[in-house]
């Protein structure tokens, strides 16, 4: 029976430390750093592989902080698939993880094969904070889920949602324009904080529909519970910890509970509406197609879970989860390698006065004419996929690429390493070039399933639609009103907290184009 390659790598320690203490734990970021430093000095040659933009634009070097520590734990992978080959084992805590970077091995495990593999089960901790929705159910509970909620994200109802999701873009590049200085006309923004307002606008308005305010103060309330699971996420890791009362475990039970309770009263209300008006020319709206499944649950023939309160509380928890930060990183990283990339930034700009003016809200008809801020979306999300890595359990012993691979294995598919592997993607793999892109995702690269950021197959993202639409109209938006470079504070640190975010925020200097009109301003 072949071996698995077992890599004899100064990374693992550092993996195995972090990792067995909830993966980014201060504490073990100490150990780890304590081990580490000496043999690493400076953790720059990490970020080198990540962007060779910031060699290029000279940003500022930086000491080596617990939390960067942790870029060099999650990219680990990274240099490991660089150093051994695309199929290698890695140590995760006490598990090993069989890390598959091949794309033909990729394919099988999420299309060809899927059968054989299962969704890894998250963490507990990790699962608090991402509900016991789609992201984490399996088997015929998650099929009815996903085939009840897939109509919301079909194109078809999501371009009903356009003109609100521009109303905010545009009310949010209002209040840039009133926090310019009168002197230089220019404002510094941390994109990374108000993308959000956008992402969870858009998110509230997909989940809850007309019943947006409702869904507002529901999503308001599990803003603070996710406060309290990431802090604790953060923390040391103690078994059973989170079921003792104490004062933040009784605030998030509280928090739960009064959650419960409005959703419970928004789906009375939403149930005693009469058909009429379930039919008022609404978008459909996740609440109302699980209130309609729960419903009609009883009219299948073989009802598999009728949908319960319960489930819908959990579903909301998922999306909210979901759709709202991988969508504001996406957001936060396209500004800033447009802010680092001026060519591109009037490419794409040219393009959008082009095709939809410079004022009005794009409609989907325009946006769909968008190649060139098409090409660079999908660059950004090539260099900075907001979902780093996926995971999956082999559900029995499996042959694959000519490994055994036993029953509970799990598999790592590191979705960023693919992304800048240099064999698939040839030598520039490290740079920003939408061009690449020009003749559509499937030509990009020597392979079609080199490109993953939503991942692949039947688990698919059931949110890209939503994710690209929001993003492109929002970028739109931004490029018909701004011209924007990089803030001499930005420091370009790639960091991984569950998400690819940026460390140290994303400081972004906005000038407003009517301002900027004048002949003397440098950009
Ligand atoms: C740039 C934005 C986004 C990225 C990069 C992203 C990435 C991903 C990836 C890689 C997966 C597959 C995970 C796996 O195979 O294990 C996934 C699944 C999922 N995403 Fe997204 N996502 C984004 C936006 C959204 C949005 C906006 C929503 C919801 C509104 C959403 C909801 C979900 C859900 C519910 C799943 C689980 C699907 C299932 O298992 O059936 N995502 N996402």
């Amino acid at each position: 029976m072949p071996a698995f390659l077992l890599v004899p790598c100064a990374f693992m320690p550092h993996w195995h430390f972090c990792s067995l203490i909830s993966g980014t734990s201060n504490l073990a970021v100490c150990i780890y750093v304590c081990i580490f430093v000496p043999m690493s000095c400076h953790a720059m040659p990490c970020q080198r592989l990540v962007d060779a933009d910031v060699a290029e634009h000279g940003l500022p070097r930086q000491s080596l902080t617990p939390l960067f520590a942790c870029l060099l734990v999650a990219h680990g992978h990274l240099i490991l698939l660089l150093l051994t080959g695309s199929t290698f084992l890695i140590w995760f805590g006490p598990t090993p993880r069989l890390a598959v970077a091949d794309p033909d091995l990729i394919r099988e495990i999420l299309l060809s094969r899927a059968e054989h593999f299962d969704r890894y089960e998250s963490h507990p901790m990790v699962r608090q904070l991402e509900g016991e929705g789609l992201v984490s159910l399996r088997g015929e509970k998650w099929a009815h889920h996903r085939r009840v909620l897939a109509p919301t994200f079909h194109m078809e109802n999501l371009k009903m949602l356009l003109p609100f999701i521009g109303k905010t873009v545009v009310d949010m590049a209002e209040k840039w324009v009133t926090m310019a200085d009168p002197a230089s006309g220019e404002v510094e923004i941390d994109v990374s904080e108000w993308f959000q307002i956008v992402t969870e606008d858009a998110i509230t308005r997909t989940a809850f529909g007309r019943s947006y305010e409702d869904g507002k103060a529901v999503f308001k309330l599990q803003t603070q519970l996710m406060a309290f699971a990431s802090e604790a996420f953060r923390k040391v890791f103690i078994p059973g910890y989170r079921f003792l009362p104490t004062k933040k475990n009784t605030s998030s039970w509280k928090l739960d509970k009064e959650i419960r309770k409005n959703l419970v009263t928004l789906i009375g209300r939403r149930q005693e509406a009469t058909d009429d008006e379930r039919l008022q020319g609404c978008a459909k709206d996740l609440l109302g197609l699980m209130i309609n499944a729960s419903s009609n649950g009883g009219r299948r023939r073989q009802p598999v879970s009728p949908i319960s309160v319960n489930d819908i509380v959990e579903e909301c928890k998922t999306f909210f989860f979901a759709g709202k930060q991988t969508t504001s990183n996406l957001l936060t990283w396209t500004t800033v390698v447009l802010a680092m990339h001026p060519e591109w930034q009037e490419r794409a700009r040219q393009e959008v006065l082009e095709v939809c003016g410079a004022h009005d809200i794009p409609c989907r008809e325009q946006l769909a004419k968008l190649k060139t801020l098409g090409m660079i979306l999908n660059e950004t999300l090539r260099l900075y996929p907001p979902a780093v890595a996926t995971v999956r359990r082999a559900k029995s012993n499996v042959v694959l690429g000519g490994y055994h691979i036993p029953r509970d294995t799990e598999l790592l598919i590191p979705i960023m390493a693919v992304h800048h592997d240099a064999r698939l993607w040839g030598p520039d793999a490290t740079q920003f070039n939408p061009a690449r892109f020009a003749d559509g995702v499937a030509r990009a690269a020597k392979h079609p399933t080199a490109f993953i950021p939503f991942g692949l197959g039947a688990r698919m993202c059931i949110g890209q639609n939503l994710a690209l639409l929001e993003a492109k109209l929002t970028v739109a938006i931004i490029l018909q009103r701004f011209e924007f470079r990089l803030s001499p504070k930005y420091v370009h640190a790639p960091t991984v907290l569950m998400l690819l975010h940026p460390q140290y925020g994303a400081p972004v200097i906005f000038r407003s184009r009517s301002s900027s009109q004048t002949p003397d301003h440098h950009l």
